[in-house]
């Protein structure tokens, strides 16, 4: 294992930043419009991790009591998704926040020369706001959404992106996440992938992923 990494490539929901209270607002925010049920924070946190899109069709199939395929190809989803995004725009960065030690770390892993990569499957106009609201756009050498390329995470197009791009190899670089779609995109690269407990896993404990490594805190990653 190299002492220094010369790529980190990080997923940001539930790794970065704790996100879920203010999605929860918007989605909440987005269901009282239509005058439908609202949900817990407990079910938002266990739709993270597939994008905000795949997030709100979840959320609409739970409270319309619609299968998953009929939200995706109705008209509730239509309506619903620019007044999610209104929301989302709105409260990003009100209710989110860094989780212990992740400034510093990224910190000291750009003085140490480490490549700095965000690879997250939300989509592109909210990623950029939540790096905004905690001032972290300027940490990252790069910046993957879900909607970036054609595929999105466990597709590992962004690792294999970011490392062409550097110039460098799968054993000197490592994925950091909180879930089981972080564990297969990290496998289907070929770089080694350690998880974080206190994220987004749909509910699983992240040993069940198989990391190469489980680490409690952060600054673990140095
Ligand atoms: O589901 C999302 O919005 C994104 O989740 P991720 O940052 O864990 O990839």
């Amino acid at each position: 294992m190299p002492a220094h990494w010369k790529a980190c490539f990080f997923d940001l929901d539930g790794t970065l930043v704790q996100t879920s209270p203010e999605i929860a607002d918007a989605v909440n925010a987005t269901l009282r419009h239509f005058n439908w049920p609202e949900v817990t924070q407990a079910q938002v946190d266990g739709w993270i991790g597939q994008g905000t899109r795949e997030l709100l069709i979840l959320a609409l199939s739970c409270v319309t009591e619609q299968t998953v395929a009929q939200v995706r190809s109705g008209a509730d989803l239509k309506e619903a998704l620019p007044i999610f995004d209104r929301h989302y725009q709105k409260t990003c960065g009100t209710r989110s926040h860094l989780y212990p030690h992740v400034r510093e770390t990224l910190q000291t892993l750009r003085e140490q020369g480490c490549r700095l990569a965000v690879v997250t499957n939300k989509e592109e106009r909210y990623t950029h706001a939540v790096l905004r609201a905690h001032g972290l756009q300027e940490m990252f050498d790069l910046v993957i959404s879900g909607d970036t390329f054609s595929n999105k995470k466990p597709d590992p197009v962004g690792i294999f992106y970011g490392l062409a791009l550097w110039g460098v190899s799968k054993s000197e670089a490592l994925f950091i996440g909180d879930s089981s779609i972080d564990a297969a995109t990290a496998r289907n690269a070929g770089v080694p992938v350690w998880l974080l407990p206190y994220g987004y896993n749909m509910g699983q404990p992240v040993q069940s992923c198989a990391p190469d490594r489980v680490i409690e805190d952060f600054s673990e990653v140095l």
